[in-house]
């Protein structure tokens, strides 16, 4: 199966389980959402699917390729986060081509790889700016413009505008999306924000303690939820 499969994902701390036999499958340049409260197990799945966190059941594939046993840095993925964690002491452009320096690229082909990426998020002409006279809004676009560059096959965003004051987050939801479609992006986008979710995806999936409760087009999901809690979820109830 092409794109990202997840099959009866289970992932414990201890003796606690905070993700509970999910499955899930992304097609290639489909984005999902994982939708839910603060503590129902979103990152934690995320951080499996990343290989930053061992299964304790159920298993992960990519283009129908078993990830056991491969490490974070050979999926292939790209990771963004809520702190886009950009290197401080670099400039924007050399945080933009953190992900390429692995790769084969000459000097002019990942400078003007740099260049497209961050005209692709609006900040064109940025590569000498210090990254302490960003604005969050700024940083966070630099953090996508890092992640995109290495062209990874999926990317996991972890809650990637929850730091951001609710209308600024509202346009670069917006703008994420386009980004993320523009380029073709398998994504997987982790959010308690259901407005968010309905922007920035093709599907939605809410989840509840550990578990996926329903997996839907944002559309679909408010027309016909699948239960009082996902309604809630949705703020469509309580
Ligand atoms: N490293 C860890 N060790 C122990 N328990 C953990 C660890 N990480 C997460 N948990 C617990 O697992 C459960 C799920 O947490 P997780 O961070 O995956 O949820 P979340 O939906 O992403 O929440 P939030 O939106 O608050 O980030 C929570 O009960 C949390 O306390």
């Amino acid at each position: 199966m092409a794109g990202l499969e997840v099959r009866d994902v289970t992932v414990r701390y201890g003796g606690a389980t905070a993700v509970d036999g999910v499955s899930l499958a992304v097609a290639p340049g489909e984005v999902v959402a994982l939708l839910g409260p603060s503590g129902c197990g979103k990152s934690s799945l995320l951080r499996a699917v990343a290989g930053l966190e061992p299964l304790a059941g159920g298993r992960v594939a990519y283009d129908g390729a078993d990830l056991a046993g491969v490490p974070v840095h050979r999926r292939r993925f790209g990771l963004m986060f809520q702190d886009g964690q950009l290197f401080p002491h670099r400039d924007v452009g050399r945080n933009v081509a953190y992900g390429l320096e692995t790769q084969p690229l000459g000097r002019a082909a990942r400078d003007a790889r740099v260049a497209e990426l961050l005209d692709l998020v609006g900040l064109a002409g940025y590569e000498r700016r210090p990254v302490p006279t960003l604005s969050g809004g700024e940083q966070q676009r630099v953090a996508l413009a890092r992640a995109l560059a290495p062209r990874p096959r999926l990317l996991l965003l972890d809650e990637p505008l929850s730091a951001l004051d609710r209308q600024l987050r509202e346009r670069l939801a917006n703008e994420v999306r386009s980004v993320l479609v523009g380029t073709g992006t398998t994504a997987v986008f982790v959010t308690h924000d259901h407005a968010e979710a309905a922007v920035v995806a093709d599907r939605v999936a809410v989840m509840d303690a550990g578990r996926l409760l329903q997996v839907a087009a944002p559309d679909e999901l408010r027309t016909a939820p699948a239960s009082d809690r996902v309604a809630e979820f949705l703020g469509l109830r309580g």
